[in-house]
């Protein structure tokens, strides 16, 4: 099991990760969501010992990554799929990832059949393509036959089949008894691979539940209702009754309806009782995709200046509202909440609080509200100086999760309110 707890990460005055805590247990597959620049990378870095987190503590199997015995063997990952040797071929590539992790020889040929490299293992993998690269990758975290598995964006560059193989050896291993964990921005291969998701937003928590959970609490499902065709009197009639019975209703493009506030048996009364015959009444529930964007609205970073929603950052719809609902598992009210006794996120954007307005109350069993901007500003104690990094803070990285060192930012207290407006990098 990986386990996270206050996770941290500020590179100078950027928080990437703040304060995350979750777990990811074995026998199933954990899916990691979040829009770019969220913090994805960032905490795989820091579980698996590549990167130092500023607070908080990340342990698999109960142990910091650098603290395991033979961590090859009991942890492989997929970082960054670029991080090889070009002039090596794919054979020699694992073959030293092998050695160096005291990996019998024979190995090599096994992972490379596994992931169906075996007819280029003597070629060199400059010449590769991106799913070719991928499977090279995905190879070298297999190497050590390890019982906890991370993988940041498996399926980029593959191909339809590909991806499937991804998708079924996901599936496998996590069956095997192993422990699971896979970023992706691929939703509707999320919502066919992954049991479980943890979703962050600006370094954040903003949700760990299951698949069905998530997708439940972040959309609204609703009835399609279809009346015969040749008569719109009925449809409409019934159109009529379910607005008056409270309901939303909204047209479809094959002349269906599509009902919410309503549920169905009451939809059925409503037709019979206006004695209307139904073609269809069926429930639908938004897929993971849709549920996603609902949820993730409000943390996105990077956004076209041609998409409607740029310029303004909309919270995901009915949480919020002060005093909305809040479903189990949720960070919270809009994403970033500031639970009582917890510091603010300082990389959070908060919805500006109308002037004058006095400040809320939490109501009883209710999460608190993020206090106004300016109230924040006048509460929150100072920024809490960041220290130098340790001389050397990126360690070399494990034989199975090649990744780039982390430039570390400067030492002097940062003013953590600030947004970098461009990727620090
Ligand atoms: N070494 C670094 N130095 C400075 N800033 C960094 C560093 N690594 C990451 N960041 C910043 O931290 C934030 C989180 O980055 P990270 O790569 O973890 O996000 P991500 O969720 O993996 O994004 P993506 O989905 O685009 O891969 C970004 O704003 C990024 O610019």
């Amino acid at each position: 099991m990986i386990e996270a707890v206050g996770l941290t990460k500020r590179y100078g005055a950027k928080t990437a990760v703040h304060n995350l805590t979750f777990q990811v247990r074995p026998g199933m597959v954990t899916g990691f969501l979040g829009p770019n620049g969220s913090g994805k990378s960032t905490t795989m870095r820091m579980i698996l010992g590549l990167d130092v987190p500023t607070a908080g503590r990340v342990t698999i199997g109960g142990r910091p990554y650098r603290e395991l015995p033979n961590a090859p063997r009991q942890v492989g990952a997929l970082i960054d799929a670029k991080a090889v040797h070009g002039g090596r071929s794919a054979y020699h590539h694992l073959l030293s990832l092998a050695q160096l992790s005291g990996i019998p020889a024979r190995r090599v040929d096994e992972v490379l059949g596994v992931v169906g490299l075996q007819d280029v293992a003597k070629r060199r993998s400059k010449g590769f393509s991106l799913g070719m690269g991928q499977r090279l990758g995905i190879a070298a975290a297999l190497l050590g036959d390890p019982q906890v598995l991370l993988f940041d964006e498996p399926v980029n560059g593959l191909d339809p089949e590909g991806i499937l193989w991804v998708r079924n050896l996901m599936k496998r291993l996590a069956a095997e008894g192993r422990t699971v964990f896979v970023s992706s921005h691929l939703m509707s291969e999320m919502a066919l691979t992954a049991d479980h998701l943890i979703v962050i937003g600006r370094g954040q928590l903003l949700a760990d539940m299951s698949v069905e959970d998530f997708i439940a609490a972040n959309s609204a499902g609703f009835a399609r209702v279809r009346t015969p065709d040749g008569e719109p009197e009925g449809r409409e009639k019934l159109t009529s009754a379910l607005v008056e019975a409270g309901g939303q209703v909204l047209p479809e493009p094959d002349g269906a309806l599509r009902v919410t506030g309503l549920a169905l048996p009451r939809i059925s009364d409503l037709a019979h009782a206006a004695d209307i015959r139904l073609w269809e009444l069926s429930p639908h529930q938004a897929s993971l995709e849709e549920a996603y964007m609902r949820m993730t609205q409000a943390a996105v970073d990077y956004r076209s200046t041609q998409d409607a929603r740029a310029g303004f950052q909309q919270p995901a719809p009915g949480y919020a509202m002060p005093g909305a609902p809040v479903p189990p598992g949720w960070g919270g009210p809009g994403g970033y909440p500031v639970l009582p006794g917890e510091q603010p996120n300082p990389y959070a954007q908060q919805p500006p609080a109308p002037p004058q307005q006095a400040p809320r109350q939490p109501a009883p069993g209710q999460q608190a509200q993020p206090p106004a901007p300016q109230d924040r500003a006048a509460a929150a104690p100072p920024p809490p100086p960041v220290a130098a990094p340790p001389s050397g803070e990126a360690p070399p990285a494990p034989a199975a999760a090649p990744a780039p060192a982390a430039p570390e930012g400067a030492a002097a207290p940062a003013d953590l309110t600030k947004r970098d407006s461009e990727d620090a990098r």
